[in-house]
């Protein structure tokens, strides 16, 4: 059931309280209460996923960031983006981000997997052992115009989110993957990014089934809102963590502070087992923070007491630079006359409404490519590879039929444009999440630190020397007329850096503010078994607790760790059932 307020709820103690029906938060949920003998709760800050268009349609997905469904933050201004401060999305809403986020479906190379075993130091987070909790969160389905795509079906799984290839092609596919044939190399082609090896170029695989979004809402937690030992709770936020014992000298916190406006009442609700933080990469840092469990000194400078002294609480944030190539191209099929005119939109809405076919079935983009830099890039002068391994890229191409007013330009009155999204998914720059009040519903200070330091600088002027390299092949030959707007300056070094710095944002994949870590170590916010240092009662289950950044999208990484959360809770709390999956 779900509750829109505090008081509604029958009863004030559960099981289990999941803080966040984000896209792990709702894997707990559907889970956990697979045991009729077990009761939950979902405290979820943000509002209900239904009868949002933005939220449903996958080409609209877009339209989602900067709307209700959004906590809109932004970020302090970014040193290495000129001091711009940029728009840092995530999602408000039922499903969390995985309700409006572009959709792609990436799970990762192998050697990223095993990289995060070594930083842990716990064999059960390499590949062999998370395979079968990878296959458990997804299943691949027919895309919308039922062709049958390029993918290795073998190596998809069995659980409730669905994957597809895109349903309506576009004039660049072909484009896209013969010139990867054509140049071969770091651009080679590869038939299915989600076979362990995430690089060369591709067809997009996105969360998508029958042209619609599959999120956390809709795979796992609709199915099972009818079960009466799980309750939802939308517009009300975690405020804080209360610890009223200790065992053997360590707090135990299982009681949560929640409340649905900054005068508004208070409310206590107790677990009997664990609380179970789900609430992203700002929520969870946020809400621990609040609570007294972060760095000491930051949490008494603004008067909370510290209740335990973790430093890393908040720190090592990372994230994906984006940067929009745009090019003006020779061709009336770019969707961007459909975003300027207004019955044009209408028709193709009705297109999807009516047969669920058409431009609106797939995110802006359908191909997709992954590559490493050059072996002697100058990016490596004073730096060594930070990619996880040979398997995992360092940066990323994406192809957009039209101009994708990501970054800082707005689509342009006229024209038909190709955007190449290029991305850095190898970053080294870290920043932050910080307290500046002790009111919950003030947002904490985000500071991703984009592009502040060298090779991320020299990994991004990589992007756009191979987005240079990629058009001028063949296949581009009268269709491309010329670079569009500053990018036509940006023919040296000096020029592509200013440009990276006054046109990137953010692809909105931050991890790692709770980042887990070997148990004794002293850094690091969890052990490898996701449970919050020197506490008691308390387990962190979302993106925060990434030790290291995914060279890829990080959504099907969220839900894979999520299932194997579920595993280590039901054995420790002899929680039974796991029942067969709903597809
Ligand atoms: C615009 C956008 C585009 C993206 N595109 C892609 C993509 O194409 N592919 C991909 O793989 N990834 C993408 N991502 C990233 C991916 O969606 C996220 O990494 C992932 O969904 C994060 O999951 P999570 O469970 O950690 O957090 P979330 O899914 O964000 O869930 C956190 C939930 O906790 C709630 N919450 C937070 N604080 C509190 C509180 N105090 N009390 C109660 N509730 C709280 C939030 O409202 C939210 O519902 C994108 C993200 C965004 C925002």
């Amino acid at each position: 059931k779900v509750f829109y307020a505090p008081q509604e709820l029958a009863q004030y103690r559960y099981d289990f309280i999941i803080v966040g029906a984000g896209t792990a938060g709702n894997v707990l949920a559907n889970r956990l209460s697979e045991d009729p003998q077990v009761s939950v709760l979902v405290v979820e800050a943000g509002i209900s996923n239904r009868d949002n268009l933005d939220i449903v349609v996958p080409f609209l997905g877009v339209a989602a960031p900067g709307t209700s469904v959004d906590w809109n933050f932004t970020t302090l201004p970014q040193e290495g983006l000129n001091n711009r401060s940029i728009h840092f999305a995530r999602g408000f809403v039922l499903g969390g981000s995985s309700s409006i986020n572009l959709l792609t479906w990436n799970r990762g190379s192998n050697d990223l997997w095993d990289r995060w075993s070594e930083l842990t130091d716990d064999e059960e987070w390499a590949w062999p052992s998370i395979e079968p909790y990878y296959l458990k969160t997804s299943h691949l389905v027919p895309p919308a115009d039922d062709t049958s795509g390029e993918v290795k079906p073998s190596t998809h799984g069995f659980g409730p989110v669905e994957v597809s290839i895109s349903g309506f092609p576009t004039e660049l596919d072909d484009r896209v993957l013969e010139t990867s044939h054509l140049i071969g190399g770091r651009f080679s082609f590869t038939k299915d990014l989600n076979t362990g090896k995430t690089l060369g170029f591709s067809h997009l695989q996105s969360s998508i089934g029958n042209g619609t979004r599959s999120s956390s809402a809709t795979a796992y937690l609709d199915p099972v809102l009818y079960r009466d030992n799980l309750d939802v709770l939308v517009s009300t936020r975690a405020t804080k963590l209360i610890t009223d014992s200790t065992n053997a000298g360590i707090p135990i916190f299982r009681t949560l502070e929640i409340a649905q406006s900054s005068n508004g009442a208070r409310y206590n609700i107790t677990a009997a087992k664990e609380i179970l933080l789900c609430g992203g990469v700002v929520g969870t840092p946020h809400l621990l923070l609040l609570s007294g469990i972060g760095p000491k000194n930051e949490i008494e400078s603004l008067g909370i007491p510290s209740i335990v002294d973790l430093p890393d609480v908040g720190k090592h944030l990372a994230d994906h630079p984006l940067l929009p190539n745009y090019f003006s191209v020779n061709s009336s099929n770019t969707f961007d006359e459909v975003l300027r005119n207004s019955s044009l939109f209408n028709e193709t809405l009705d297109e999807w409404m009516a047969s669920g076919q058409g431009l609106f079935v797939d995110p802006p983009a359908n191909t997709i490519g992954f590559m490493r830099l050059p072996e002697d890039s100058i990016a490596f002068n004073h730096q060594p590879n930070p990619a996880s391994g040979p398997l995992s890229a360092n940066t990323e191409f994406l192809f957009v039929d039209g101009f994708a007013a990501l970054g800082a330009l707005q689509q342009p009155a006229i024209g038909n444009f190709l955007t190449v999204l290029t991305a850095l998914v190898s970053p080294t720059s870290r920043g932050s999440i910080t307290l500046q009040s002790i009111d919950p519903f003030t947002d904490p200070l985000i500071d991703p630190a984009l592009l502040t330091t060298e090779f991320d600088v020299l990994a991004m002027v990589q992007t756009m020397k191979d987005v240079e390299v990629f058009i001028s092949a063949q296949p581009w030959t009268n269709f491309i007329i010329s670079p569009f707007g500053d990018l036509a300056n940006a023919t040296t070094d000096t020029a592509r850096i200013s440009f990276i710095r006054n046109n990137s944002v953010t692809v909105n994949h931050p991890v790692g503010t709770a980042r887990m870590s070997p148990k004794h170590t002293s850094w690091g916010v969890t052990d490898s078994n996701l449970l919050v240092k020197h506490t008691e009662g308390l387990r962190i289950v979302d993106a925060s607790i990434f030790p290291q950044i995914p060279e890829c999208h990080p959504q099907a990484l969220v839900y894979t760790v999520a299932e194997r959360a579920v595993d280590l809770i039901k054995q420790a709390h002899g929680v039974g059932i796991t029942l067969p999956l709903v597809h």
